[in-house]
């Protein structure tokens, strides 16, 4: 086998384990912020330690390969990765119900400075859920590095059907990089779950009482203007810095405290909000409907020519957004529809044994007797055929 040949075979083999790996994953949510230090690692650490004392069985990936911090605010450093029984590596298990894995333990010393390149970040995230067996998961918790580089990016192409969830403080700086965000997740075709707002105002030390010391519900206002959830705010709290330290977190060491509270209730709505966005799929309210065209006002109906398609986002039949995406001439038809999270396809009726792969495949088909159509009005005959 040539080299070449070789390292697709590789690659094909890593794509396999990885689709039987996230398909045993019911949520998916990635952890993301405009800028750092607004306390993405901590809402991430609380909400999946939340989510496990509610006996969902969670996973939590740090997938920040220059500044890990989860080890330590669980309190784990020492825990090691299991080997299984068929000799592959698992998860590191924290407690029962969740299991994690960052790239600290892997590092030869604590303050290690590593300098990841591209591609070396790409594979290493992609072996994290890939090689590594997590089992069967309710969530998998993503903490990815601040911004939108390299990692969100790659997480975004290998878990194609993750959520994104925003975390932001109220100044105004940090509100300007949820657009950013908010942008982001719209290029990368990532549907987004909802805002925090993290350090909003001030639980005081000595009363335990909320103060309004700073500005606050900036974020709440901001999610409402963009049209995505708002999940909740979570207090300035000293005990969150304190507990973060000593490896437990606020959730389990004071479940009493307002600011344990508060993320219970994030996570409440986290967990409503994750079940709606997955009924919204099941029951067509939410629809990405992939078009095979000629060009962008042509329908394509011959599956041989299957190389463009325009995407398009509906909520409530109503459209949302349009894009247009190539196809990789090697890539299959259903490999790039699962890529594109498309959901639905729409095909020429002449297409039958394209229709069946796909529905077997679990991507739903539409079926339309026009040929040299307009691929917009398509869409506007099936939604107003639908409502
Ligand atoms: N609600 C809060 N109250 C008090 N301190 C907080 C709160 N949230 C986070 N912090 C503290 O702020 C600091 C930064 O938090 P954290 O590491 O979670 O931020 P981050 O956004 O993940 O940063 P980076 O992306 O740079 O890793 C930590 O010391 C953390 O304990």
């Amino acid at each position: 086998m040539s080299v070449k040949k070789e390292k697709s075979a590789i690659l094909d083999q890593q794509d396999k384990k990885l689709k039987e790996q996230l398909s045993k994953i019911k949520h998916k949510i990635m952890v993301m912020s405009g800028k750092g230090g607004v306390g993405k690692s901590t809402v991430a650490v609380n909400i999946a330690v939340g989510l496990s004392l509610q006996d969902f069985m969670v996973g939590l990936l740090d997938v920040d390969l220059h500044g890990p911090s989860i080890p330590k605010m669980l309190g784990a450093r020492d825990l090691k990765l299991t080997r299984r029984p068929d000799g592959r590596l698992g998860a590191i298990k924290y407690s029962p119900n969740l299991k994690f894995l960052s790239i600290e333990p892997l590092l030869p010393a604590e303050d290690s400075a590593i300098i990841w390149r591209g591609p070396i970040k790409i594979s290493a995230i992609r072996q994290f859920i890939g090689d590594i067996d997590w089992g069967e998961l309710d969530y998998l918790v993503i903490d990815a590095p601040p911004g939108t580089g390299d990692e969100p990016l790659t997480v975004a192409k290998t878990i194609p059907d993750a959520y994104a969830l925003i975390v932001t403080t109220p100044q105004e700086v940090s509100l300007i990089d949820v657009k950013k965000s908010i942008k982001f997740c719209q290029k990368v075709k990532m549907r987004i779950l909802g805002l925090i707002e993290n350090m909003s105002g001030f639980i005081c030390p000595h009363c335990g009482k909320p103060l309004d010391l700073f500005k606050r519900g900036g974020g709440q206002k901001l999610a409402e203007e963009m049209g995505i959830r708002f999940l909740g705010k979570i207090p300035v709290d000293p005990r969150v810095v304190d507990t973060g330290d000593r490896g437990k977190p606020i959730v389990g060491a004071y479940p009493e405290s307002l600011t344990a509270q508060a993320f219970e209730e994030v996570i409440r709505n986290i967990i409503s909000a994750t079940e709606e966005m997955h009924k919204e799929v099941l029951e067509e309210k939410y629809m990405r409907i992939a078009v095979p065209i000629a060009t962008p006002q042509k329908f394509e109906a011959n599956p041989e020519k299957f190389d463009l398609f325009a995407l398009y986002d509906i909520e409530n039949n109503k459209l949302l957004v349009k894009d247009v995406a190539k196809k990789p001439e090697n890539q299959a038809l259903v490999d790039f529809l699962q890529e594109q999270v498309a959901t639905h396809i729409l095909l020429h009726a002449s297409n039958t044994s394209v229709a069946d792969e796909l529905t077997s495949q679990g991507i739903r088909v539409f079926i339309t007797e026009e040929i040299e159509a307009n691929p917009d009005n398509l869409i506007h005959t099936l939604l107003s055929q639908r409502g």
